[in-house]
């Protein structure tokens, strides 16, 4: 509707909006801290603590091995400086008992003074001395602590995470699928990547309050007399849980939060990650032989990052020592108020204050950080017990064993790699992994070195998986695999899986630059510019990615470089995005056959002369029909040179020109030969052939 239609109502209506002063962050309560390459932005909410179960003595000697391997790692990644930060805490927690021991002390002798007129003035300097001594040195220890915990943060967790990094990478895909495995990796995904300092950390927090609690208690026994102030008491409890208040370790995990960040790393970082983690791209990942690939891309963006945090954990964690910083400050000068109170009262009436001023004091001082000690040593157990769960998880992870079991021989051995592969069934049966019932069933079928096999057959009846046991993404439950009259099994994994081209029906784009989506297709030339325009070109895909905004450097996946948590995170990234604090998602993306011209692209990446077999499942399936005909076209030419299975619903250009049809139905292959065999049959192949002819015919 034009404006000039609206009753006037509604234009005022209009203007109110446009005239209306825009929101800003803190209209939505958001709250904004930047730390290194993160924006970290978060809205507090109620926090209801979680509920911690107990653990059993069996879990814990169960644990202790991997605790003990624990203790190991963290040691090799810290070093000196490991030994020196624990040594620091130490101090830090002994530190208040040696200054209230001293504050009795030296409120002694203020007693003394007024009582007996005389004062020992070598005592006075040496407590004086050593009371002067203890806030410098806290301080030092302080800046000791807050500089190197985020280095040892980084360098412990770094080490770890790339310890799950792998551990995840080197899963095989009926060991990943593995309903146990994926709830185990589910459970321990998003803690386990910090779990190496958070760890350590809270554990040595916790021993460091039991330390302060203890010491400072036995000073205490040790000092107090039974004597009481009211207002005293209320003034310094008033006090102490002001600064208390104050104190860094503002509870922001209990907020919704959303980090972001915009550096280019970060998102190549999260990009890779999300290949090894999410179950979508496991079977590219796999059959792409991209794990080595993956890690070290990883590793070496994460070294580019320098300094910089990593992982949203860290940035998070980090974020607190920003904030708390000048508050810190101010809560201690709040814990002094009673004191500076009581000083000026005891000048003016010295005798007032003078039997009871140093108990007194010392009661007061103590109360409230006893309280707060022993219940934080309280939550620290139960935090120390899912610790030793998370220990136990991340090494159990480290260790799940893979079904596929790799082999010991090199592949190709003494092959003319132009000639291509051959490929043999002999009685295969396959059950997926869960399943009631086999797939395939006693398959039998050879297909000679430099062939093109098509395997056609209804929805459903195997096709797709005879293509996946042939580059061992699975192994079959029966029966044996052949390649050039050799067991598959018997051959390493990596150099298979090197030897062959494969396109899987649903293929996945990974979460980088479509570049190096391309690139990934060959793991030694994934940065080979030059290449992955030809492969592009060879895939039909280089006219349409030229005319996208960032051309080969388009990144598909949204929301890489950023995390978002808490309850209501989302509606937070919501408010942010209308507030244009962080970029709105992408819109658009490509289509069906764009897609696949994009996965075919990727297939084209391997260097001719190291493939020997390509698999191709619905490799035209969402092509238009000018660009299925170009693709066989080109493909046909490597007839002789290279063994090409297809599966396929569509006849026509491809099986007319098969070596060898495979028609598979419940299963089984029921019938094979070549196309002028099969029609002249006239059982399944011709009926299926007959209905899609008939359709041109009519
Ligand atoms: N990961 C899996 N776990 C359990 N069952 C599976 C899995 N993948 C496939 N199947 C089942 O195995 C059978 C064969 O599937 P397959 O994908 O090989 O069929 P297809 O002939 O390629 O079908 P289409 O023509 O639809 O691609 C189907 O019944 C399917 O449901």
């Amino acid at each position: 509707m034009s404006k000039r239609t609206r009753p006037s109502n509604h234009h005022d209506e209009l203007r109110d909006v446009i005239d209306a002063p825009q929101k800003t962050a803190a209209d939505y309560n958001i709250k904004h801290i930047r730390n290194d390459i993160w924006d970290f932005f978060y809205r507090k909410r109620s926090h209801r603590p979680q509920k911690t179960t107990g653990i059993s003595k069996t879990e814990i000697v169960q644990t202790l091995p991997f605790l003990q391997r624990y203790v190991h790692e963290i040691v090799d990644a810290g070093r000196g400086l490991l030994v020196m930060y624990t040594l620091v805490s130490f101090a830090l927690a002994l530190i208040p008992a040696f200054s209230i021991h001293f504050s009795g002390e030296l409120l002694n002798m203020v007693k003394m003074v007024i009582e007996k007129r005389e004062v020992d003035k070598e005592k006075l300097i040496y407590i004086v001395g050593v009371q002067a001594i203890c806030p410098v040195a806290t301080n030092l220890c302080n800046s000791f602590t807050s500089r190197y915990e985020p280095v040892l943060r980084r360098r412990i967790n770094k080490n770890f995470d790339e310890h799950l990094l792998q551990a995840r990478l080197r899963l095989d895909l009926p060991t990943y699928e593995d309903p146990v495995v994926q709830a185990r990796l589910e459970a321990c995904s998003d803690r386990l990547g910090a779990m190496g300092w958070n760890v350590f950390n809270d554990i040595l927090e916790w021993f460091s309050r039991i330390l302060s609690f203890t010491s400072q208690v036995s000073v205490v026994a040790k000092l107090l007399h039974d004597q009481q102030s009211g207002f005293l008491a209320i003034l310094s409890i008033v006090c102490h849980i002001s600064a208390f208040l104050l104190r860094p370790g503002y509870p922001r995990w209990n907020s919704d939060w959303v980090v972001f960040s915009d550096n280019s790393d970060i998102e190549k970082i999260n990009g890779l990650r999300k290949c090894a983690v999410a179950t979508d791209y496991r079977k590219e990942v796999i059959a792409g032989n991209l794990q080595e690939y993956i890690q070290n891309e990883h590793r070496q963006a994460r070294e580019s990052l320098g300094d910089a945090p990593a992982l949203v954990q860290d940035a998070q964690w980090e974020t607190r020592f920003a904030e708390a910083s000048n508050l810190g400050f101010l809560g201690g000068l709040l814990e002094r108020i009673p004191e500076v109170y009581l000083a000026v009262r005891a000048i003016h009436t010295p005798t007032l204050f003078a039997t009871s001023f140093a108990s007194l004091k010392i009661l007061q001082e103590n109360a409230t950080s006893l309280a707060r000690k022993s219940s934080k040593i309280l939550t620290g157990s139960r935090s120390i017990l899912t610790h030793i769960r998370t220990i136990r998880d991340f090494y159990e992870i480290i260790n799940i064993p893979n079904q596929i079991v790799d082999g010991t021989e090199a592949y190709p051995v003494d092959h003319d790699k132009d000639l291509g592969t051959s490929v043999e069934f002999k009685d295969v049966c396959f059950r997926y992994p869960g399943a009631k019932e086999d797939c395939l069933r006693k398959v039998s079928f050879k297909i000679k070195p430099g062939q093109i096999c098509v395997i056609v057959g209804a929805n459903g009846e195997g096709k797709s998986t005879i293509i996946k046991l042939i580059n061992r993404l699975y192994d079959c439950t029966e029966g044996q695999i052949l390649l050039d009259g050799k067991d598959i099994r018997s051959f390493k994994l990596a150099d298979l899986r090197k030897s062959m081209s494969v396109l899987y029906q649903d293929y996945r784009h990974l979460p980088v630059s479509i570049g190096k989506n391309i690139g990934m297709g060959d793991p030694d030339n994934a940065d080979n510019e030059m290449k992955i325009h030809e492969a592009a070109s060879l895939g039909g895909a280089s006219d349409f990615i030229k005319k996208l905004p960032s051309g080969f450097q388009t990144v598909m996946e949204n929301r890489l470089n950023m995390s978002v948590g808490g309850r209501k995170g989302e509606s937070l990234y919501e408010d942010l995005v209308q507030l244009g604090l962080v970029k709105a998602p992408a819109k658009g993306g490509l289509s069906g056959g764009q897609l696949q011209r994009l996965a075919l692209s990727r297939t084209f990446m391997r260097s001719r002369d190291e493939i020997t077999l390509c698999l191709y499942d619905e490799p035209s399936a969402a092509l238009d029909p000018q660009a299925e005909y170009d693709l066989f076209q080109r493909l046909r030419l490597l007839k002789g040179q290279k063994t090409m299975v297809f599966s396929s619903h569509r006849f026509g250009h491809l099986t007319k020109h098969a070596d060898v049809i495979l028609y598979v139905k419940g299963g089984t292959v029921c019938e094979a030969g070549t196309h002028a065999e099969l029609l002249a049959k006239g059982e399944l192949y011709a009926q299926l052939y007959n209905v899609q002819a008939q359709a041109f015919q009519e």
